[in-house]
């Protein structure tokens, strides 16, 4: 077996990308944020209090004959920007672009926070972590690519993310037209359970490389990329007017500057992120102050390669046994 869906953008900065999935019988069509950062698969619902929902679109288990409630099973997860939900859980048939599962998990929402309900575009997210992540409790539920993985023709799904435009979540397959050359693979480290693994290092603009391993995860989830300060701070060292703001919380700058692109390494491999991704938004409608799509992960405790980077490259999540990840110019 295998699959294709689209990862589309929710808006004019690419902060995150949705997928369209059916879950039950009829289908119900919802969009997910697929997020390789988290290992639950949960959706608005008709559950979640309407007070809490603002144009979302909801699953209604008691719309589908095939929904079963998992007994006594519930859910609770917090996500690294503090956002959070919680609710119960079904099983029921679940479809990613023409890939299907009979008994996939469903987490349904009885609450969710303030960012989920003012995010309309996003009706859920569909994990796609190690499954020891998930929340369930008392037994904790596998992910789709886990339910998936032993019908796919290969173990594997690959992310192509694009700048405001539909990119794909392939599953069970590595499409040769979607990037060139070779692809560099490198071990991934599943202790907690996200997507763990070392660059080789990184350069700022048309400097030199420095050699050094960055540990940080692939997380589709997080629109920024987030890195060592002594990184950050070289990068905006070059970039004049920059200024780590406590107001904004991060690294902004004049939107007039000229960015430097920056380069990071995996392997022998170098992949570059174009100064546009870096300029990621004005820090308000209009404004002429931007904020960067490269920041500090001083405050995470991780490194963490979200979407600026991912958009750079052509990525292959191979879950075979030791997993590894595969990244490629595209
Ligand atoms: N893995 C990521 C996850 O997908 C999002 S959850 C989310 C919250 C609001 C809006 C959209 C998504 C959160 O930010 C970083 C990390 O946690």
């Amino acid at each position: 077996d295998t699959g294709s869906a689209a990862a589309v953008p929710i808006d004019d900065v690419d902060i995150a990308y949705v997928t369209p999935v059916t879950i039950g019988t009829p289908p119900q069509t919802l969009q997910l944020d697929f997020d390789t950062g988290s290992s639950d698969l949960w959706v608005f619902s008709s559950h979640t209090p309407a007070s809490q929902v603002r144009g979302q679109e909801i699953y209604s288990p008691n719309k589908s004959s095939t929904a079963k409630l998992l007994e006594g099973h519930t859910w609770s997860i917090t996500y690294g920007d503090g956002s959070a939900s919680r609710g119960n859980v079904y099983v029921d048939n679940f479809t990613v672009g023409g890939l299907s599962v009979a008994q996939q998990a469903v987490q349904t929402a009885q609450q969710v926070s303030s960012s989920f309900t003012s995010e309309t575009n996003i009706d859920g997210l569909l994990g796609l972590g190690f499954s020891t992540l998930n929340t369930v409790s008392p037994k904790s539920q596998l992910t789709f690519f886990d339910n998936a993985k032993a019908s796919l023709d290969s173990p594997v799904f690959t992310v192509d993310l694009k700048a405001q435009a539909a990119g794909t979540y392939d599953f069970g397959f590595i499409d040769k037209a979607k990037y060139t050359g070779e692809i560099t693979y490198v071990p991934v480290n599943t202790n907690p359970g996200y997507w763990t693994f070392t660059s080789s290092g990184y350069a700022v603009g048309s400097g030199s490389f420095s050699s050094q391993s960055i540990t940080g995860i692939a997380d589709t989830g997080t629109s920024l990329v987030y890195l060592p300060t002594a990184i950050v701070t070289a990068y905006y060292r070059q970039v004049s007017g920059a200024t780590n703001s406590r107001n904004y919380g991060g690294y902004v700058f004049p939107c007039s500057s000229a960015l430097p692109t920056f380069t990071f390494g995996v392997g022998d491999a170098r992949f570059t992120i174009p100064s546009s991704y870096i300029s990621y938004s004005p820090i308000a409608p209009g404004s002429s102050t931007c904020f960067g799509g490269l920041q500090s992960s001083s405050g995470l405790g991780i490194n963490i390669w979200g979407d600026v980077a991912l958009k750079a490259a052509f990525v292959v999540f191979n879950g075979a046994n030791p997993p590894t990840i595969g990244w490629a110019k595209k």
